[in-house]
């Protein structure tokens, strides 16, 4: 076993985004691995925000929203989201959750389809989906005289049809890592007339998305994860350019009006990515998170991939051999090891079942922090700008101790 410890040095020696680390605020004796859930904290965020608080906010008060920028920040930031997520400039604002931006994304689709067919009535969704995304999507189809199908992902081509106006996928699969095929499914919907509604948190930050090249209508995602920006900090919304015309925001709030200090009675929306706002932004939110969108400076996201690609196949392989066939409980990965279906975490279903809440307690306790989803599921994310190939063999040591002992 001291094999892997000496490879993980290795690879940690030829890492190429090894740098990255010293942007973030680690402890030395955990190991972090739930970034799949909240990012680790920027070190540049502490200081930024002290600034806006101080300065912006405390001296040049109702001025910052012009001479600080804050008006503009939805736009400005989402610029700096969009090519990470593969979008070219004027198609991404950040604000509100990603749950609101699921209720904007559905119902605008639906609006847009039904123009080119009236009749088409029925929306799509991941069966496996994170569940905010299927109440909201019940929800606009109540609103819109649509009804909702549950379907998997792989079934989409052959459940998608004339009837059919928007399918929403999730990228990455929030309990079993499974990268779905965010091109082939979006060229099916699109075979069949339908739009393409992708929710990214689990991709975005992690791997490269392609929205621009693969032709995606609206995609949504929140930034507290691979993009670190912090506890409940705003999401952001993906309007296709081709749709923003006709794009009509079922929350048409003032800030998405072309004029809004107008005041004026009437509703007259905004050209571009501004349409997709809806009331005043959460400032102190977005400000750390555009502070923490600083650490992408001069990382291409394709190396971020084969660093996660290779984190994720050292764990599973680590996970193989430090486990006991005769352990209290044995772990299986939920998480396929093909490549192009993985997405940056590993999920380990535990047998028996019952026992998995309390290995991830064990575990976080002996400075391995990962999740646990019901019913007998451990989840670890590997977040490739801060996760070391070493963190990778310490935790699938100690979760070899933890799960190996007598049954
Ligand atoms: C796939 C997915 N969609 C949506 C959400 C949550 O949305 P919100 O930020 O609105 O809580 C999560 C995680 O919390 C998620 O994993
Ligand atoms: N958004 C979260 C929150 O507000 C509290 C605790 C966890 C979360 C999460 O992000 C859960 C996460 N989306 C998941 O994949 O399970």
């Amino acid at each position: 076993m001291e094999e892997l410890a000496k490879e993980a040095l290795a690879r940690d020696q030829a890492d190429p985004l090894a740098r990255t680390r010293e942007l973030f605020v680690l402890d030395a004796d955990t190991v972090y691995l739930d970034g799949n859930s909240l990012g680790a904290l920027p070190r540049a965020v502490e200081g930024h925000l002290a600034d806006v608080v101080s300065r912006e906010w405390g001296r040049l008060r109702i001025r910052s929203w012009t001479e600080s920028g804050w008006w503009e920040m939805p736009q400005r930031v989402g610029e700096l989201v969009a090519p990470l997520v593969g979008a070219a400039p004027g198609q991404v604002v950040v604000g509100d959750s990603t749950s609101v931006n699921v209720f904007k994304a559905v119902v605008g689709a639906v609006r847009i389809a039904r123009e080119g067919d009236a009749r088409r009535d029925e929306l799509l969704v991941d069966e496996a989906t994170f569940p905010t995304d299927g109440y909201i999507t019940g929800s606009a189809a109540r609103l819109t005289g649509c009804t909702v199908r549950p379907v998997a992902a792989d079934a989409v081509p052959d459940a998608v049809g004339p009837r059919t106006a928007a399918v929403l996928l999730n990228h990455v699969d929030y309990r079993t890592g499974v990268l779905n095929d965010l091109p082939a499914l979006t060229a099916a919907v699109h075979a069949a007339g339908a739009l393409a509604v992708w929710d990214l948190c689990h991709s975005a930050g992690a791997l490269p998305v392609g929205l621009d090249a693969h032709g995606v209508d609206f995609a949504l995602g929140c930034t507290y994860k691979f993009l670190n920006g912090g506890p409940g900090s705003p999401a952001y919304l993906y309007v296709r350019a081709a749709h923003q015309e006709r794009f009509e925001t079922p929350l048409p709030g003032w800030n998405s009006h072309a004029d809004p200090f107008a005041m004026a009675p009437a509703y007259e929306p905004a050209a571009g990515a501004a349409r997709g706002r809806v009331g005043t932004p959460d400032i102190l939110s977005m400000a750390a998170l555009e502070a923490a969108l600083g650490v992408w400076d001069g990382v291409r996201i394709e190396d971020v991939r084969a660093k996660s690609l290779a984190l994720t196949d050292f764990f599973l392989r680590c996970v193989a051999a430090y486990r006991k066939e005769d352990g209290a409980v044995r772990v299986r990965s939920l998480t396929p090891a093909e490549p192009a279906r993985r997405g940056s975490q590993v999920a380990l279903l535990c047998d028996p079942a019952e026992r998995a809440e309390q290995v991830m307690r064990e575990l976080i306790a002996r400075g391995v922090v990962g999740d646990f989803r019901r019913p007998g599921v451990l989840r670890f994310g590997f977040t490739p700008l801060y996760t070391a190939f070493q963190d990778v063999e310490r935790a699938a040591r100690v979760l070899g101790d933890v799960i190996g002992g007598p049954r």
